[in-house]
C-alpha cells in the first residue's frame, strides 16, 4: 500500500533528502536510485561498478540527474511498488490534479545495453509538470555532446552514448534539457532514456507500454517462485519485497551480488565512514545466497557458485574477501574531489581498499554456504570439493595471523574471536561435508585443527570476569559477531558462556533497541567518529534469542526493525536513533537477509538459523 505524506521542500536546488527517501529500479546489470520527488540522482551505466551518469546523490543538481514532477512545488507524494515487481510509481497530487510516473527498467536482451523508462500519466484533472534532464558522465563530471534528434536527443561522451526518446518538446537551457508539459485525466507519455557503448548500436524501446507488461510478468513469475514460510500478511510483504531487492543486487551475466548499489553514503552524517559497495564480498554473497535459496531461488544460488569458482579460481594464496562483478581483483580505492559528498560526507570514494585486507571469516562463510547449497542438492561440483581441500590447506597454515576481521577495521589486525570462530566453521563444515558426501580428504587431520581451534577461542576469547565471549583474544570490548555463535554451532544456545555473552552484548551494545556492531570509542577501527547502528546485527540478536528460547523478546525487535523500512519497504546498511534516519549504502543486502533470514527463524521450527546450527559435524 501506498503511504500519503506530505512532501516538504523536495522540488528545490538541493538535492539532498534524506537516504530512506530513495527507491531503487534495476534490470540486474546496473540500478537506479529514484528520489520521491521524482529525481533520479544515481545512475551508473553500464553496469553497477561502472561510472555514474547522475551522481546528484553525492553531490548537487549539475553532477547529473533526471526529474519528472509538478511544477506546482506543493503537492502530496506517495510511491509503492506494483505488487511482486521492481516497478516504482509514484503518486503526485496537487490542487489541479492527480498524475503518477512509474519508472522500471526492462529486462535487457543484450548485455551492455540498458533502458530506462518513465510513463506519466494522467489521473485526475490536468497537472503541470516539468522535466529536468542534467547528464554528467564520469561521477558528475563530464559534460556530453547533445544533439537534438527526430525522436528527442543523443549525448555522447567518449565511451558511453544515450538516447532520450520521447514525443515531448525539448529545449536546452545551458548544459540542461528542460520540458514544460501539462498532462490531463487519461493521457499518458513517456520518455525512455536508452544506454549503450558509443562504438555499439543501440537497443530502442518500440513500445514503453508493452515494455511494462513484459517487464511485470518477468518479475511477476520471479516472484512466484518464492517458497513463502507464511506468518501475518505485512511480514510477508516485507520478506517479498527484501528478496526482490536482493534479486536487483545480482548482476546477471556473471551472477555476482553486490553488496548495495551505491559509494559513500556515509555511517555518520558529515563523516568519513564513506565507501564503496558496488563489489562483490565473499562474506556478503554467500549469506544472500542462503538467504535466496531458503527461499526457493536455486537458480541464482548455482549462478553464484559458478562465479564463485571463477572468482577465486589459481592460487589459493592469492583469495581475496572480494572481488568485482565480473571476478576483477583490482579494486584501488579512488577519492573524486569534485563531488561534495552526501550531506558534505566526504570523501566519496570509488573502489575499496578493503580488498586487500585478510579476514579469515571469508573461509568459514564460504564453506558454510557450499555445504548449504551440497544439502539443498545443488548440481554437484567436483571442482568445488578440490578448490575446498586446496583452501583447507592453506587456512591450516594461516588461521593464527591477525586479522582485520567481519568489520574491515582500518586500525590493527588482531585475533578476533568472530575470525577464528569462522575458521573452525570452516573444518567444521569440510568435515560433515566428506562424512555426508563421501568426499575424500584429510578428515581426521581436519578433526585435529577442529578442536585446537575450538580449544584456541574458548581459552583465549572467554573473558570470566564479565561472563562473555569478547571482540578479540585479550580485549575487553564486545562484538555483535558474537551472537553469531550459538547459530554457527560452535557452542550450543543453552551453553552458560553463550548466555553470558548474550547478556553482556545486550547490555554494552544495545542502544536506543538496536545494536551496533561494536563501540566504535574504543575500537581502533582506524576512523575518527562514531557511527549508527548496524542493522543486520539487530536481526542477529533476534536470531540468538529465538536459538536460546527467548522468542518473544526476538518478535518485538523484529517488529521494531519492520518499522524502520522505508515506505517501499527497504532498508540501507545503518540507522541514526537519535536523529531517525537511515545511514549508509542503500538497500544494502546485509540488511535485508538478516530480514529474511529473521523471519524465517520466526517463522519455521527449522528456520535457517538452526538449519545451520545443524550443519555441525
Ligand atoms: O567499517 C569499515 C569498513 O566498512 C565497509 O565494510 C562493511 O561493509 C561490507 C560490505 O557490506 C561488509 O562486508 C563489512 O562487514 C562491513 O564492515 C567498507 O567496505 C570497508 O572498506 C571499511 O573498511
Amino acid at each position: 500500500m501506498a503511504v500519503k505524506e506530505p512532501r516538504a521542500n523536495v522540488t528545490g536546488g538541493s538535492c539532498h533528502r534524506n537516504i530512506e527517501d530513495y527507491g531503487i529500479i534495476g534490470n540486474m546489470l546496473t540500478a537506479a536510485l529514484v528520489g520521491k520527488d521524482g529525481s533520479i540522482d544515481w545512475l551508473c551505466l553500464p553496469r553497477f561498478d561502472s561510472p555514474a551518469c547522475f551522481a546528484a546523490l553525492l553531490g548537487t543538481p549539475d553532477n547529473g540527474r533526471w526529474k519528472i514532477a509538478p511544477r506546482d512545488e506543493n503537492t502530496l507524494c506517495s510511491r509503492r511498488y506494483l505488487d511482486g515487481t521492481a516497478i516504482l510509481e509514484t503518486r503526485f497530487e496537487t490542487v489541479t490534479g492527480v498524475v503518477t510516473v512509474t519508472d522500471f527498467m526492462p529486462l535487457s536482451a543484450e548485455p551492455g545495453k540498458t533502458n530506462l523508462v518513465r510513463i506519466i500519466a494522467g489521473e485526475r484533472g490536468q497537472v503541470d509538470m516539468q522535466m529536468e534532464l542534467i547528464l554528467r558522465f564520469s561521477y558528475g563530471q563530464a559534460v556530453p555532446w547533445v544533439q537534438r534528434r527526430d525522436y528527442g536527443l543523443s549525448a555522447v561522451a567518449g565511451p558511453d552514448t544515450v538516447h532520450l526518446h520521447t514525443r515531448l518538446a525539448l529545449k536546452g537551457e545551458g548544459k540542461t534539457t528542460r520540458s514544460r508539459f501539462t498532462i490531463s485525466q487519461g493521457e499518458r507519455l513517456s520518455v525512455t532514456l536508452s544506454y549503450h557503448a558509443s562504438t555499439l548500436v543501440p537497443s530502442f524501446v518500440p513500445d514503453s507500454q508493452e515494455s511494462l507488461q513484459q517487464t511485470t510478468n518477468w518479475w511477476h513469475e520471479w516472484s512466484k517462485r518464492e517458497r513463502h514460510p507464511g506468518g501475518p500478511a505485512h511480514w510477508q510483504r516485507a520478506l517479498e519485497r527484501s528478496l526482490i531487492t536482493l534479486k536487483l543486487l545480482t548482476f546477471e551475466p556473471t551472477g555476482a551480488i553486490i553488496a548495495a548499489p551505491t559509494t559513500s553514503l556515509p555511517e555518520r552524517i558529515g563523516g568519513q565512514r564513506n565507501w564503496d559497495y558496488r563489489y562483490c564480498w565473499l562474506r556478503d554473497s554467500a549469506l544472500t545466497l542462503l538467504a535466496l535459496l531458503q527461499a526457493g531461488y536455486r537458480q541464482e544460488a548455482e549462478a553464484w557458485r559458478q562465479w564463485l569458482l571463477r572468482a577465486v579460481a589459481g592460487d589459493p594464496d592469492q583469495l581475496q574477501i572480494m572481488y568485482g562483478i565480473a571476478g576483477e581483483r583490482w579494486l584501488p580505492e579512488l577519492e573524486v574531489p569534485w563531488l561534495a559528498g552526501f550531506e558534505q560526507s566526504k570523501p566519496v570514494r570509488i573502489g575499496n581498499a578493503a580488498a586487500s585486507q585478510m579476514q579469515l571469516d571469508v573461509y568459514g562463510e564460504l564453506f558454510d554456504t557450499l555445504h548449504g547449497a551440497r544439502v539443498a542438492e545443488l548440481q554437484q561440483r567436483n571442482e568445488a570439493w578440490s578448490l575446498q581441500k586446496v583452501l583447507l590447506t592453506t587456512l591450516a597454515q594461516k588461521w593464527q595471523i591477525p586479522d582485520q576481521g567481519i568489520w574491515e577495521v582500518r586500525g590493527p589486525a588482531r585475533a578476533f574471536t568472530h575470525s577464528r570462530m569462522m575458521v573452525w566453521v570452516a573444518f567444521d563444515r569440510a568435515i560433515t561435508a566428506a562424512e555426508q558426501f563421501h568426499l575424500d580428504g584429510p578428515v581426521d587431520e581436519w578433526k585435529g585443527l577442529r578442536a585446537m581451534i575450538h580449544d584456541d577461542i574458548c581459552q583465549n576469547a572467554f573473558d570470566r570476569q564479565k561472563n562473555s565471549f569478547v571482540q578479540y583474544y585479550g580485549g575487553k570490548t564486545l562484538d555483535a559477531s558474537l551472537l553469531l555463535m550459538p547459530q554457527t554451532g560452535f557452542l550450543p544456545p543453552d551453553d552458560p558462556r553463550v548466555l553470558g555473552t548474550l547478556e553482556a552484548v545486550e547490555n554494552e551494545l544495545l542502544k536506543d533497541g538496536l545494536m551496533l556492531r561494536y563501540s566504535a570509542d574504543d575500537a581502533q577501527d582506524g576512523m575518527d567518529g562514531g557511527e549508527g547502528a548496524f542493522l543486520v546485527c539487530s536481526f542477529w540478536l533476534a536470531d540468538a534469542y529465538v536459538l536460546c528460547g527467548q522468542r518473544d523478546k526476538a518478535a518485538i525487535i523484529f517488529e521494531r526493525l519492520l518499522a524502520l523500512r522505508n515506505d517501499l519497504g527497504l532498508l540501507s546498511e545503518e540507522y541514526d536513533c537519535v536523529a531517525g534516519r537511515m545511514l549508509g549504502n542503500f538497500p544494502q543486502a546485509f540488511s535485508h537477509i538478516g530480514l529474511i533470514n529473521t523471519a524465517h527463524n520466526l517463522l519455521r521450527v527449522d528456520g535457517p538459523a538452526r538449519e545451520r546450527a545443524q550443519r555441525r559435524g
